[in-house]
């Protein structure tokens, strides 16, 4: 009876991935185009806007990331199974407004301008570093445009699978699956301690992206920063620096030229609405402010509310254990005056 049910299993795994999976030449076409140079799509750019690349870009874009911090060398990775993975990462990203694949994109890009441009991929290392770029690159995949409150909310059953973290362990599962699929098996090529290595630090890294993790895990943080008592050889301090590093990533429109953060705020609003619509026609309740299209108007100020309550704390906290980190709390502390004037206006 047990081999059946793991018999099933598998081939249930087999059907996921198989559906999940980008096709052999869409991976082929992508594998025989010429890579442009960071230089030229801007990748080491605080200031990186994705609106002018096309998806194709977007996935060269990724190649030329993957091959610029050496992890193709140096993790031995066949290259058309990395065209192939960077493929069916993307098909499983949905088509919702805030968090579908060129958010991804976005953060994944922040994270190898920060670990360029302040050295930090010399502290993690190039497991930890791979590790990093893959979690950013997957940390939402398969969201469906609604939070975890809503899960539990609608007991989804992702919130019966999880109850903490809910759709950050969903993110997870999906990107082992993906990372398990064949043809996508990337890290096909690394020795058993250095794949068990690279799941852990992707597995933290993905979970950290829960706005409720960073908060518990924050004032050990800012402490460690506060009293420059951190020491980076030590595997906790790195951790919190890593779990950190993912949110500075995640939240990293904030630090944006204005354009570019009022662009992105308007997407993040219009998700917040679509799920407050679904919470009001099909749960019946009433959503929470940020989620209440009639409240729209406080929506400029409770943008203020958010970056003195959770951006401020951590750029500010990032421009002091690193000088070229300073950009991106400048550009917070900027749209924090545009969204104050946008509060004055109504
Ligand atoms: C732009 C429309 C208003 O956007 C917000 C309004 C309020 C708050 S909040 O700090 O009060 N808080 C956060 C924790 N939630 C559980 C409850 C609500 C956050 C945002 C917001 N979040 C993101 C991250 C997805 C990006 C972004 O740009 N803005
Ligand atoms: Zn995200």
């Amino acid at each position: 009876k047990a081999i059946i049910a793991m018999a099933k299993q598998s081939v249930t795994l087999d059907v996921l991935s198989y559906h999940a999976s980008a096709s052999l030449d869409d991976a082929r076409r992508l594998h025989r185009q010429v890579v442009p140079s960071a230089q030229k799509f801007q990748l080491h750019d605080f200031k990186f806007d994705d609106i002018y690349m096309t998806q194709d870009e977007t996935l060269k874009a990724c190649l030329r990331m993957f091959l610029d911090l050496d992890f193709v060398n140096r993790f031995h990775i066949d290259y058309e199974v990395l065209c192939r993975w960077l493929l069916s990462v993307k098909k499983n990203y949905r088509n919702v407004t805030y968090h579908n694949w060129r958010h991804a994109f976005n953060v994944a890009q922040m994270m190898f301008a920060i670990i360029t441009a302040t050295q930090w991929w010399k502290i993690f290392g190039d497991i930890e570093c791979l590790a990093l770029i893959i979690a950013c690159l997957c940390h939402d995949l398969d969201h469906r445009g609604t939070n975890n409150s809503f899960q539990i909310k609608a007991s989804s059953p992702l919130a019966q699978l999880y109850s903490t973290s809910t759709m950050e362990h969903h993110h997870f599962d999906q990107c082992i699956m993906i990372l398990n699929s064949q043809g996508n098996q990337i890290l096909g090529n690394l020795s058993p301690d250095e794949y068990s290595r690279v799941i852990k630090v992707l597995e933290d890294a993905i979970l950290s992206t829960d706005l409720a993790v960073y908060f518990r895990k924050r004032g050990a943080f800012f402490n460690l920063v506060r009293t420059s008592s951190y020491n980076w050889s030590r595997e906790d301090h790195r951790e919190l620096l890593r779990g950190m590093t993912m949110t500075v990533c995640d939240l990293a429109a904030i630090t944006k030229p204005w354009e570019v953060e009022k662009r992105v705020a308007e997407l993040v609003t219009s998700e917040f609405f679509e799920q407050g619509d679904i919470e009001r026609k099909e749960l019946h309740i009433t959503p929470i402010d940020i989620m209440n299209r009639e409240k729209e108007d406080q929506l400029p100020l409770m943008q203020v509310g958010f970056i003195d309550s959770i951006c401020l704390p951590i750029y500010e906290s990032f421009a002091v254990l690193s000088d070229k980190l300073e950009p991106l709390v400048e550009g917070v502390r900027y749209n924090k005056q545009m969204w104050l004037q946008m509060a004055a206006e109504d």
